[in-house]
């Protein structure tokens, strides 16, 4: 532990700012599947397309709760940048010392936010490829591209679990029932009318116990083979694939993702031409829905950016569960008054919780949700992905997914935007074709 812990833990933040040097080897892969390769039950995950990161094992790790999380996970990253050396020939974002981070959604949760620095991490993207590792100096010493490549073989070897064959998956309810869902969304539909709220995202979450060990490894791999239009994620047992990017900064750009408006794909009468169009693009409550995330993201994006692009109509995304109405956004970050740029962390914070997974305003939906679902969401809706020393990084919002809550027991959730108008039963359908990924891809479809 190195002195300048101190001064965080005397804010009782479980974690300690050690002093780490970081070396990265490029490495030319000629595989060109080393990401999917590389993914095992206990690695840490982030991919799209076979693109991505993965790492292994804990070089330094923050575990935070309450309002402060976003806060002592930022000024922990930034005690630990000071005093890191990193060795970094290819400078690209994600290469070099990395951090993968999962946040609760709630101030209130008792879920730990946190930050992992893996040991080892193996990055591509669509031109290199590279091997980081991470420790103390001494570690460290006299790493060469062989030994940083057999460290990685043995990290992967470490992070499998034994082959078995899936188990039986009972699914149950979890803190809410169906019905006590149902009742939630009835209760929202008569806070419109006298509470300013317009848009209120409901949730609920049901177990899925499996008759074997669940191997994580499996379950990415199932999500990445269906969902290639997602970020799949895996941070401690945190599983999933959002298709909702809640911020990615590369050099100084900020993208996201904006989705809200949903239609199930397994609906009666889905399989006409132009269904998704008549019944999402057309369709003004959804619409509505839509303009309201949109709104709420482009208000925080305002300050701390120009050249906001925001195009005039969404388009539809088709996943293979539903299709949604998305809207890519994109501006240019502004530096402040000492000429820093906002991180990807910086910007999680400010953007988190979105419209889309809390409601509108924001503040008040907030709590309006709490007392309506009345369960803990855990990291559910809350960001999950990765940043670099740099500031660049990717933080999706953590739907479509689950947490593992022993080897044989995971908690999936998933939720809706209910506005005005809005039909409880249709609702409560739409949040079980959100859980279809996960149900799928632990077998239980
Ligand atoms: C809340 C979830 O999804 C969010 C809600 C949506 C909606 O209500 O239409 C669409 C996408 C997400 O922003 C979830 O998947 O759990």
């Amino acid at each position: 532990m190195s002195a300048d812990s101190s001064v965080l833990s005397s804010r009782n933040l479980r974690g300690s700012v050690p002093v780490l040097t970081s070396i990265t080897f490029p490495y030319a892969d000629p595989s060109r599947n080393l990401i999917e390769n590389s993914i095992r039950h206990s690695s840490l995950v982030w991919t799209r397309r076979g693109r991505g990161l993965v790492g292994f094992g804990t070089a330094a790790r923050l575990s935070t709760r309450g309002e402060q999380r976003f806060v002592d996970a930022r000024s922990w990253f930034k005690q630990l940048l000071d005093q890191a050396q990193i060795t970094d020939p290819i400078s690209r974002p994600g290469s070099g010392l990395i951090a993968f981070g999962s946040f609760a959604f709630s101030l209130t949760s008792a879920f730990d936010s946190r930050l992992v620095i893996p040991e080892v991490t193996v990055g591509q993207d669509d031109e290199k490829s590279w091997i980081t590792l991470t420790g103390t100096a001494q570690q460290l010493e006299g790493a060469t591209f062989e030994s940083a490549l057999q460290r990685l073989q043995q990290a992967i070897a470490e992070a499998s679990v034994p082959e078995n064959l899936p188990g039986d998956i009972e699914l149950t309810s979890g803190q809410l029932t169906a019905g006590s869902y149902l009742q939630a969304v009835r209760k929202a539909l008569e806070v419109f009318e006298d509470s300013g709220i317009s848009k209120l995202v409901l949730a609920r979450d049901i177990l899925a116990r499996s008759s074997a060990p669940i191997d994580l490894g499996r379950v990415v791999h199932e999500l990445t083979a269906r969902y290639s239009n997602c970020w799949t994620y895996l941070v401690d047992g945190l599983v999933g694939a959002t298709p909702e990017m809640l911020v990615r900064v590369t050099n100084g750009l900020a993208e996201a993702r904006v989705l809200a408006g949903t239609l199930d794909r397994a609906k009666e009468g889905a399989d006409a031409p132009d269904f998704a169009k008549h019944n999402l693009f057309d369709d003004p409550k959804q619409r509505h829905e839509h303009q309201l995330a949109i709104d709420s993201l482009t208000e925080s994006l305002n300050p701390i950016s120009h050249g906001m692009q925001s195009p005039d109509e969404p388009f539809i995304l088709q996943l293979p569960n539903v299709w949604h109405l998305a809207s890519d956004v994109r501006a240019e970050l502004r530096a402040d008054e000492h000429g820093v740029l906002p991180t990807a962390l910086d910007i999680a914070e400010i953007f988190h919780p979105t419209a889309a997974v809390c409601g509108t305003p924001t503040k008040q939906a907030g709590v309006v949700l709490r007392e309506l679902e009345g369960m803990d969401r855990g990291p559910y809706a809350g960001p999950v992905g990765w940043m670099d020393s740099r500031g660049d990084g990717e933080f999706g919002i953590a739907l479509r997914g689950g947490i593992l809550e022993d080897s044989n027991l995971m908690r999936l959730y998933a939720g809706c935007g209910i506005v005005p108008g809005s039909v409880p039963e249709d609702e409560l359908a739409e949040s079980w074709a959100k859980m279809r990924p996960m149900r799928q891809a632990l077998g239980a479809e």
